[in-house]
């Protein structure tokens, strides 16, 4: 059996240390390099709390992917970076696993069309929790009866993106099936400027930042009478690894980009 050879970008990082664990849990994949900014030129396995790998450290994507040959990228870093990683795994033929949040509508068109010129499978995915995707998904299917809706995202204070992928990509979701609504009294003004949250289409999103949480988030619905609260939370990182693997089996047979795990877990595009 041929491994999958992959590459972690911010595998030193919260959920990139996870990845590794979780790699070093399948026959197959192989870890073939790391891209940090730390630990340049050391092995995996020279990193206190990190699997026992060979594979090194590198600081920059172009040499990485110059020196090893890969199949997979998996990003874990922070927006312009993990840009700056997937057009770079996309220009080598490697197919990006994308976790890193924060990417604007326009990069992943652009990421996407290049995807499709090259015929080169690519996932990037908000949220690789199977259990956040179905929450997505029952928002969706919620929304077509209850336009009336806000997202309450929680998130530990580490994170540097707000709102967080999961909510932005929950509002475009919601979106498809919504009837478009100004929510609240249209006279309504903030004393404090971001009392009402993020506007998204008129309706909005708000987020919180508190040390100890990890991932968590409830869309709440409300018609005349009644609530409807869709709520996932992550509580180890660990939720994430096994949507990342499924994304890493499955985009070895795409040649496209895919955005969102629900395209490939459940048949409707
Ligand atoms: N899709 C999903 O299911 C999930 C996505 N995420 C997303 O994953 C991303 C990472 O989150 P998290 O692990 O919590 O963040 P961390 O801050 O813990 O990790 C980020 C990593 O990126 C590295 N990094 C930063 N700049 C560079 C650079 N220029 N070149 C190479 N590496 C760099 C950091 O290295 P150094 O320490 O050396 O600076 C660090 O190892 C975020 O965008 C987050 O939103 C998180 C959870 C789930
Ligand atoms: O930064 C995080 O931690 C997370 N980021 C992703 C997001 O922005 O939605 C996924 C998950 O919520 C954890």
């Amino acid at each position: 059996m041929e491994k999958i050879k992959v590459v972690v970008a911010g595998a030193s990082g919260k959920m990139g240390s996870e990845a590794l664990h979780m790699i070093k849990k399948h026959d197959d994949l192989t870890l073939v390099a790391c891209v940090d900014l730390q630990h340049t030129g050391q092995k995996v396995s020279e990193v206190a709390g990190l699997p026992d790998f060979d594979a090194v450290f590198y600081d920059d994507i172009e040499v990485c992917l110059t020196d090893v040959e890969a199949d997979v990228l998996i990003d874990l870093t922070s927006p312009k970076v993990g840009y700056k990683h997937t057009a770079a795994a996309i220009k080598h033929g490697v197919r990006p696993v994308v976790g890193t949040t924060g990417f604007t509508k326009e990069e992943i068109d652009t990421l996407s069309a290049q995807c499709s010129e090259q015929k080169l499978g690519a996932v990037i995915a908000p949220n690789f929790a199977m259990g956040a995707v179905l929450m997505m998904q029952f928002s969706k299917m919620a929304a077509k009866y209850f336009p009336d809706v806000e997202i309450i995202e929680k998130h530990h204070d580490q994170k540097l993106d707000a709102p967080s992928g999961t909510a932005v990509k929950t509002a475009e979701l919601i979106q498809e099936t919504r009837k478009q609504k100004t929510q609240g009294h249209p006279d309504e003004h903030e004393t404090i400027d971001g009392a009402r949250g993020a506007d998204y289409d008129g309706m909005r999103i708000h987020s919180v930042r508190l040390p100890g949480l990890v991932a968590h988030q409830e869309v709440i619905f409300a018609g005349p009478g009644e609530n409807l609260t869709i709520k996932h939370d992550s509580l180890h990182r660990e939720s994430f690894m096994s949507g990342i693997k499924f994304a890493i089996d499955h985009v070895m047979g795409l040649d496209k980009l895919v955005y969102g795990l629900e395209h490939l877990m459940m048949d409707n595009d």
